[in-house]
């Protein structure tokens, strides 16, 4: 099977509210496939089911080719997960979390012992193996929980919302070990996140998720596509007041971002700017400076919701104060 996760009509409810609403994806065996979206959209309700942590209330989901709800425990044998909120024991040291999640997963001995260091080496914690949690960093942590999660050499990892809370220079630090469990240990990882540039930058596929149901999906480049190729902003003469906007066979859309600002979203940027000139001239407008370049995943999320990822985040959502099952 090269799927290493199959997810068909996943419906959640939890009473009157629906989570997670006929999601279907199918993630391949050692892709990084991502969930963005904000606060609320049903990542987390999603990656609980995907991980056995909630029985879905309808619909069909397969993790290493097991059915979550038949073989939960066939399932967690082949995972990992590292938690959006910590679960490390602050009052251990790095190393006796590690010990105890390994004891807790079959390993001991010698074979343990060599693991716990390999792994606390891959994430550069080994120097602090015998120092307690509670005296680490947000970053330390989130490493150490990276690294106990790689123990049982699981073939898929879960991460939800793995940079959540860092410094930008930590959450690159972070981005850079997702990238080598990836390519040294060929494992597949699913992630959640409300971050656009993660999403860019680490996944190869992603759905872009929104009041539990999957938008679209598919890779950063094919995603951004669905806008048009190029995004041209053209100033005008700052004499105009409020600018028409500029309609030719080149432009698809186009929109006033500012007093004397207009973006046009447009195929190819190259064939579209002579097209744009003669259109701006010929209702008298004057252009002093052009400037394009590709739609962001932010643009994408516009396109397909009507709203800013980031105000969508502000808007905030009920969020249950406890979120272990
Ligand atoms: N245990 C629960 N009981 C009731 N409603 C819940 C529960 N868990 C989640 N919800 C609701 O389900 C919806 C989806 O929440 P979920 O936590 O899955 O979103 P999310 O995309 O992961 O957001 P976040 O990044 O904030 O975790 C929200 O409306 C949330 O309030």
């Amino acid at each position: 099977m090269s799927e290493a996760i199959v997810v068909e009509n996943l419906v959640k409810k939890f009473k009157d509210i629906t989570a997670v609403d006929q999601v279907s994806f199918q993630v391949k065996q050692g892709e990084i496939y991502g969930l963005l979206g904000p606060n609320g959209a049903g990542k987390t309700t999603t990656i609980h089911i995907l991980t056995t942590l909630l029985r879905p209330t309808s619909g069909k989901v397969f993790v290493a080719g097991y059915d979550v709800v038949t073989s939960p425990g066939e399932v967690r044998k082949r995972i990992g997960i590292v938690f959006q909120d910590p679960s490390i024991d602050n009052q251990l040291t790095a190393y006796d979390n590690m010990y105890i999640h390994g004891r807790l997963y079959g390993l001991s001995g010698e074979e343990l012992k060599r693991k716990i260091y390999q792994l606390l080496d891959f994430v550069d914690l080994k120097p602090y193996a015998n120092k307690l949690v509670r005296y680490f960093s947000g970053g330390m942590r989130r490493r150490l929980e990276i690294a106990r999660s790689l123990l049982h050499e699981p073939d898929i990892l879960f991460l939800d919302e793995p940079t959540i809370g860092l410094d930008p220079q930590t959450r690159v630090k972070i981005w850079d070990y997702i990238m080598a469990i990836k390519k040294e240990h060929g494992m597949t990882i699913f992630l959640t996140t409300h971050y656009m540039d993660e999403a860019d930058q680490l996944c190869e596929r992603i759905a872009i998720m929104d009041h539990g149901q999957i938008k679209a999906q598919g890779t950063p480049e094919q995603l951004k596509s669905l806008l048009g190729n190029e995004i041209v902003y053209v100033k005008l003469d700052g004499n105009t007041t409020s600018p028409p906007c500029i309609e030719s066979d080149y432009v698809e859309s186009c929109k006033q971002v500012s007093r004397d600002t207009l973006q046009l979203v447009v195929k190819n940027a190259a064939t579209a700017m002579p097209r744009i000139f003669e259109a701006a001239s010929s209702k008298g407008l004057k252009i002093i400076e052009v400037s394009y370049r590709r739609p962001t995943l932010n643009e994408v999320f516009i396109y397909l919701t009507g709203r800013e990822l980031r105000d969508s985040l502000e808007e905030g959502g009920f969020r249950p104060p406890h979120r272990r099952w």
